[in-house]
């Protein structure tokens, strides 16, 4: 006999745009989200027998984000997301866990004439701060914490040698090339036993952010990089060490290649190897590297290795 194995739904790509308004100052603070919430629990009958008394419909998930983000901070995306998933298993008894993705945009503060403007902002082209929540009746609180679509690029100061040489290679070795990848960063969280705390770490959660945001770019900028694969385990390894909350760290790179142009056959034009000025970047296909770096004490650990995002 056939039997639901796993289940889950909700509403997915709800997108929340919210103005905070200081009246004394004049000053405006902007989060804007796409919130996707997921609920598990006693809905086997509604796949099974068409049993919907059991169905929160989505329309109403869809209605609670609002309502939520209406009455409680949006920000840091970590709370938010711990907030709106307790509701759901607070509110309904048949519903056990509820999985949360917050993905925020980086509105910026313009600068007008060197002064930061109260109501105007810029958007960190394609770059997101993410969290990912579990609420779970049985588990508390699992969060995850990311850096999405950050895209950097550095023209020198990496190479790659010493990799496996036989008769499918192709690639010339090199001691200097371009470096260029969109960071994809998470850190898992230890669990939280509810949401007093998770409230009770509120803080962390943006320090945590900028810690991780600053190690990527100054490791990135700074390391002498002999490995796309190398320079990441230095990022997880440093992150791990500035943020004792974290069980561990993971990082999904692709390595954006920029190639080389031989323009020797237009009047003995000398653009490679130290002559190489200009490149062709490529859209594809590219290298993608991952690695998930845990504390020594946490390896084995269940929670740790189930959630992993390889
Ligand atoms: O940093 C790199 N790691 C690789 O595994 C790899 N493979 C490749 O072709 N170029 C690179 N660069």
């Amino acid at each position: 006999m056939p039997f639901v194995s796993a289940a889950r739904y909700g509403k997915d790509n709800v997108r929340v745009l919210k103005v905070s308004r200081d009246a004394k100052t004049g000053v405006q603070h902007v989060v804007e989200m796409t919130v996707c919430c997921l609920l598990e629990g006693d809905i086997d009958s509604s796949y099974t027998r068409a049993d919907n008394s059991v169905v929160v419909a989505t329309d109403s998930i869809k209605n609670t984000i609002y309502i939520t983000a209406k009455q409680n901070p949006v920000h840091p995306p970590e709370l938010f997301a711990s907030i709106l998933g307790s509701h759901f298993i607070q509110k309904y008894s048949h519903i056990h866990a509820a999985n949360i993705s917050v993905i925020s945009t980086r509105w910026a503060r313009m600068d007008v004439d060197g002064k930061p403007h109260p109501h105007s902002f810029i958007k960190d082209a394609g770059e997101t701060r993410n969290a990912e929540v579990r609420v779970c009746r049985k588990d508390g609180i699992l969060v995850t914490s990311a850096i999405a679509g950050l895209s950097v690029l550095k023209s020198t100061g990496s190479a790659f040698h010493g990799f496996v040489r036989d008769e499918y290679t192709t690639l010339p070795e090199t001691w200097d090339r371009i470096l260029a990848t969109n960071v994809d960063a998470r850190w898992n969280w230890s669990r939280f036993a509810d949401l007093r705390a998770v409230r009770a770490a509120e803080p962390k959660f943006d320090r945590a952010y900028d810690l991780a945001r600053n190690i990527t770019l100054k490791l990135f900028a700074e390391d002498n990089s002999a490995s796309v694969q190398n320079t990441m385990y230095k990022m997880c390894e440093q992150i791990l060490a500035a943020v004792p909350e974290t069980q561990s760290v993971a990082y999904s790179l692709p390595n954006n290649h920029n190639f080389e142009i031989n323009l020797s056959w237009h009047k003995g034009l000398k653009n490679t190897g130290k002559d190489a000025e200009v490149y062709a970047p490529q859209s594809s296909p590219n290298g993608l590297i991952k690695c998930e770096v845990s504390r020594s004490e946490t390896r084995g650990d269940v929670a740790g290795s189930t959630r992993s995002k390889l």
